[in-house]
């Protein structure tokens, strides 16, 4: 469901999207459908396990259907092995196991998915899913985008590009996704420090947890409905309390 945006409030009162704790009350998330996600994983998972839980413990109004995986002996398969979510392997491999782009859209449409969302996955999403899903499939991506993104830029090698550059703030970016690789929307980022002397890997920790954060605020925001486009095709997130400035 796509809403357009005639703002009617403030600049203050427009732009304080929040998406902290702010999830609707049950009245109204009663009458906002819950959405049926898939993820999509290559690596431990710990994005995705964070977003499981927010399905469980009633953060998110939504349900994880489906994964999606390139590698089958992953965090994130393993981890719904004991929890009834099936495993779509994608794209195929050299044993011809795998679905093609096609068969992929057919499979993720027979899980009746409303968003699809990329949480470390490494594999370029085919055309044909992005066509199939408009403005329906999000990324997240451990920087600042477009800072320190594209192809090449995934994992580690991300963290360790910013550090080189002199960067004082990093942080992760949500992002629709289109046919090249970190390119699309931003719809959400949050910004930390890179201290003088950080490492690759405590600046990816400090980026993760807000990741962890971010993802599952920006998912509950999208399972009840708040994303809103606003005329010039930014995409915003509405705070509960600026429900009514946007009609
Ligand atoms: N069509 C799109 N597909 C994907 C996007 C996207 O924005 N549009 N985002 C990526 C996720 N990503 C960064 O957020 C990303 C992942 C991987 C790469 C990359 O360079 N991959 C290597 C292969 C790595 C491997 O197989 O281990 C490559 O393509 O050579 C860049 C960015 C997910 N898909
Ligand atoms: N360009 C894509 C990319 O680098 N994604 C990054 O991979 C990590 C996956 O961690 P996780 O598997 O523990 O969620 C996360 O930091 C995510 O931002």
């Amino acid at each position: 469901m796509e809403k357009r945006l005639r703002i009617r409030g403030s600049v203050e009162e427009v732009h304080s999207e929040i998406v902290g704790p702010n999830v609707l009350e049950d009245s109204v998330r009663a009458k906002v459908r819950r959405k049926n996600l898939a993820v999509f994983v290559s690596g431990g998972g710990s994005n995705f396990k964070s977003l499981h839980e927010a399905t469980v413990n009633g953060f998110i109004h939504g349900d994880i259907s489906v994964l999606v995986t390139n590698k089958p002996d992953c965090g994130g398969a393993h981890f719904v092995r004991d929890k009834g979510i099936p495993v779509i392997l994608f794209p195929k491999v050299k044993d011809d196991s795998g679905l093609s782009s096609k068969d992929l859209v057919n499979a993720i449409r027979s899980y009746k998915v409303d968003f699809i969302l990329l949480a470390g996955y490494l594999k370029l999403i085919p055309t044909e899913l992005i066509r199939a899903f408009p403005r329906s499939i999000l990324n997240i991506h451990p920087s600042l985008l477009p800072a320190f993104g594209g192809k090449g830029y995934y994992s580690m090698k991300v963290h360790k590009a910013v550090i080189a550059s002199g960067a004082r703030y990093s942080g992760p970016t949500i992002h629709y996704v289109d046919e090249e690789y970190d390119r699309g929307r931003i719809l959400a980022q949050r910004i930390v420090p890179v201290l003088p002397n950080d490492t690759a890997e405590e600046l990816a920790a400090r980026v993760l947890h807000e990741e962890h954060k971010l993802y599952k605020e920006v998912v509950a925001a999208l399972c009840e409905e708040r994303i809103i486009w606003r005329e010039d095709g930014v995409p915003l997130i509405q705070c509960k309390e600026n429900l009514s400035l946007y009609k």
